[in-house]
């Protein structure tokens, strides 16, 4: 009795105890299940991700852009948010190591997936552009540059990203889609405004790109490019110079010096005491200068420098040919330009070497540009290695070159004057994003440039279709499967297609 009567004493008190444990491990388990679930399946993501990795002739580099997931296919900005530099050099340095170069890309790719959150891995896509560099391999051993396009395909293929294609840019995509960059980012283009022309400079070729309310294509149709993006049309005027990267033009220039086959060089654009030795088979080896190869030449010759910024333009300037020009006006080598209009970026290796040398200020006067190249040009080699001892020797060897050169390109190349230079932004980036052409070239290829504002009324679809323009690689390149026609629906077309 009486433990029945302790027992229905005890019982409210137990019954709480009980209740209050039963709760904590519900609680308990949907916290551990909530955990289990949360771990399991990815919260859903704000972004999305696109990849294009830009196969340089110098060096390649991988870019991640992300935008938001809900503004998709519309205005919704495009950013950067990661970059990577492979290690080593250039793809179509590969040729007789063609597993190297799909090996080479596999640390930048790692990065990647580590950067991508993984539940986007599978629809993010990832492209492969080449330019000069395998356009001269092309060129020089299209089987080679077939052997290094199949390596970096089959690296490529077996990332979990969405690989879309690896092919060689033609030269007229590689500068238009450098301008689109700049243009987009600098948001020039949903606004209607004005736009921004593009100079890049790479190590093998070079391009030019602005609007030109004086050019219809009329003249030289290759140089148009012409868009509809966000309800307004463009008439682009472009041109790539193969060969006039800067590492090509420097090869072009010691070419001409050492035509006779001399054993030692006298050269006015490196520093006073830099001496080395170059090996002429290496120097030719580049269809830039294969055809002037000397006849005869010991193996190589005793570069020395003099460091002589007034006699090294004029050496420069022997590497451009004015003497011939079929159009109304040209820049160089016979390629028709329009007078420039409104104002540039230009950025790549033009900023490299501008940032470099103290000489990004455009608005300073041109007199004072030039003085300054000279006061460097003369300074010794070995004040310059003491002065920058973790400057890459290749670079600093070369910067005075490098200098000489882009001053050159831009007054006598393409006619700058000492009143348009001053339109002339040095730029690496805009809004965090790398000036170049790989965002403006995954905007094409994803339709993410718009042909007609957001907010016009629903017309006829605008998108045009394109064909691979008849020129460059990109058309009659080494095999159909690397260039795949990633370019249909894109909102870019080349005048000549537009035309037929
Ligand atoms: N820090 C630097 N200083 C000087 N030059 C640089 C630097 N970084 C890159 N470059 C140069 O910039 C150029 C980049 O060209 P790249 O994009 O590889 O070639 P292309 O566009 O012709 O295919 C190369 O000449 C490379 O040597
Ligand atoms: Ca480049």
């Amino acid at each position: 009795m009486s433990e029945q009567r302790e027992m229905k004493e005890a019982s409210p008190g137990y019954r709480t105890v009980t209740i209050f444990v039963a709760g904590i491990a519900v609680i308990a388990l949907v916290a551990l299940v909530t955990v289990g679930v949360l771990q399991n399946k990815p919260l859903p993501q704000k972004y999305k991700y696109g990849i294009v990795m830009d196969a340089g002739s110098s060096h390649t580099a991988l870019y991640i852009y992300q935008w938001p997931a809900e503004k998709d296919n519309n205005t919704g900005r495009v950013t950067q948010t990661d970059s990577c530099r492979v290690d080593g050099p250039g793809i179509s340095s590969y040729a007789s190591n063609p597993r190297g170069a799909g090996e080479s890309l596999g640390d930048c790719m790692l990065k990647a997936r580590q950067a991508v959150p993984s539940s986007r891995h599978g629809e993010t896509p990832l492209y492969l552009g080449a330019t000069a560099g395998m356009r001269l391999l092309n060129i020089e051993n299209a089987s080679a540059s077939d052997a290094v396009f199949q390596a970096v395909e089959a690296a490529l293929h077996s990332s979990p990203f969405s690989f879309r294609g690896a092919r060689i840019l033609s030269g007229q995509e590689e500068g238009a889609f450098g301008w689109v960059t700049v243009n987009y980012l600098d948001d020039r283009l949903t606004q209607g405004q004005e736009t921004t022309g593009a100079l890049d400079l790479g190590g093998a070729s070079t391009q030019i790109s602005f609007v030109s309310a004086r050019f219809d294509g009329t003249e030289s149709p290759h140089n148009l490019m012409t868009f509809r993006l966000y309800g307004n049309d463009y008439n682009l005027y472009t041109h790539s110079y193969l060969c006039y990267g800067k590492d090509q033009a420097l090869r072009k220039m010691l070419a001409l010096q050492t035509a006779s086959g001399p054993t030692s060089l006298s050269d006015p654009c490196f520093h006073p005491g830099y001496i080395r030795t170059r090996d002429y088979s290496e120097l030719y080896a580049s269809p830039c200068v294969a055809r002037s190869k000397p006849q005869a030449s010991p193996r190589n010759f005793t570069l020395k420098g003099t460091g002589d910024f007034d006699s090294c333009r004029t050496a420069v300037k022997k590497i451009f040919d004015f003497s011939k020009c079929n159009f109304s006006r040209c820049s160089f080598n016979g390629v028709f330009q329009p007078e420039l209009q409104g104002s540039f970026g230009a950025f790549s290796a033009y900023y490299f070497v501008l940032d470099f040398l103290n000489l990004t200020d455009t608005s300073a006067p041109m007199e004072t540009i030039k003085d300054k190249l000279r006061e460097y040009c003369a300074t010794p080699w070995a004040d310059m290695q003491r002065q920058h001892p973790s400057t890459k020797v290749k670079y600093l060897a070369e910067y005075c070159f490098s200098g000489t050169y882009i001053l050159t390109l831009l007054t006598e190349g393409y006619n700058f004057t000492a009143d348009t230079f001053k339109e002339i932004t040095i730029i690496r980036k805009i809004k965090g994003s790398d000036a170049g052409w790989t965002l403006g070239y995954m905007l094409n290829l994803t339709n993410m440039i718009p042909a007609e504002a957001p907010d016009a009324p629903p017309a006829a679809p605008r998108r045009l279709r394109v064909h691979h323009g008849a020129h460059g690689p990109a058309a009659g390149g080494p095999s159909p499967l690397h260039h795949l026609h990633p370019q249909q629906d894109s909102v870019l077309q080349p005048a000549q297609d537009r035309m037929s």
